[in-house]
């Protein structure tokens, strides 16, 4: 499959992620372009991927195969009208927003190839992953174009149900944060108990490391791996029984429920 020429509309946070990402996979820089209001934001992302910019985002997909729409939910309504009178037929679009519908998009572009993805930060360093869904004017060799981008930096699951995007925006969408939250109250933690904090921040993160590379390589579950490091009255013990009297399992719920709800009520407020 040659490689298909990638514009990104808006080039912020996790545009940069899947840029960098693309780059570090080998994506020759003359295959990317962004399209991105902010003049210092263009110039990093010029040095330091050496890609094409713009501030324009009509000339920035004119000849692209792949228009990645990677701004924040509350402006895409206005972009894709923009968008949509320089538009070609067989461009496909690739949404990254949180919560706006193929429907709502269609209603701003008119019908044509579209692919909604939630993807992660991650893949900046190409351990991302995201959900996929396309709607069925996506060919099987646009499905295979937009596969290949996403899975260059990480891993690509298509999702049967458009409606699933909600809860991938929950799960691994807003994941990392989830992530980051816990090593910054182990590190607080950890120099409560006496540490130095940078020690403390080392000890948390490679432990984080360590154990999702355990749960991703080992053929035993999660559930089987936190068991054979609790010993019986240990101090694993000690900590899970803690976490449990604390409600963790029935928070991690109502958050990632929170995350869901919030995804199907951007939809709701900014679809129209
Ligand atoms: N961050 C994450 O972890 C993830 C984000 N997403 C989705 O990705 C999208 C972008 O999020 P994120 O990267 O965090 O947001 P950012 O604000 O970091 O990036 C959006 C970029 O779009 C630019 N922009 C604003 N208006 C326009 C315009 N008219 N044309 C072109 N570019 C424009 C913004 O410039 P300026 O700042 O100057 O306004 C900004 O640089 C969202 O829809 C979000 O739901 C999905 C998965 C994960
Ligand atoms: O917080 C957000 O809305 C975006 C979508 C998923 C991650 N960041």
């Amino acid at each position: 499959m040659s490689n298909p020429i990638i514009t990104f509309v808006g080039a912020g946070n996790m545009a940069a992620s899947l840029i960098g990402g693309l780059r570090a996979q080998g994506v020759e820089a003359s295959a990317i372009r962004a399209s991105e209001p902010g003049t210092e934001q263009r110039e990093r992302l010029q040095q330091a991927h050496g890609i094409a910019t713009f501030g324009n985002n009509a000339e920035a997909i004119a000849g692209a195969d792949l228009i990645v729409l990677a701004v924040k939910p509350q402006v895409m309504k206005a972009v894709c009208l923009d968008l949509a009178p320089h538009l070609a037929p067989n461009q496909v679009i690739i949404s990254i927003a949180a919560g706006i519908s193929c429907a709502s998009l269609e209603g701003w572009l008119g019908e044509r190839p579209l692919v909604r993805c939630m993807p992660n930060t991650p893949a900046l360093l190409r351990q991302g992953v995201s959900g996929l869904f396309a709607n069925p004017r996506v060919s099987s060799a646009q499905k295979a174009q937009a596969e290949q981008v996403l899975s260059a930096v990480g891993l690509a699951l298509w999702l049967d149900e458009e409606s699933q995007l909600d809860a991938v925006t929950a799960v691994s969408g807003s994941g990392p944060a989830y992530f980051f939250l816990l090593i910054e109250a182990m590190t607080a933690a950890g120099e409560q108990l006496g540490l130095p904090r940078e020690t403390a921040a080392q000890l948390s993160i490679q432990t984080a490391l360590g154990a999702a590379r355990m749960a991703s390589e080992s053929d035993v579950d999660a559930a089987e791996l936190r068991r054979r490091v609790t010993s019986p009255n240990g101090t694993t013990e000690a900590a899970i029984k803690t976490f449990q009297a604390g409600g963790f399992e029935a928070l991690v719920q109502q958050a990632l429920n929170a995350a869901a709800n919030r995804s199907a009520e951007l939809a709701e407020q900014l679809g129209q």
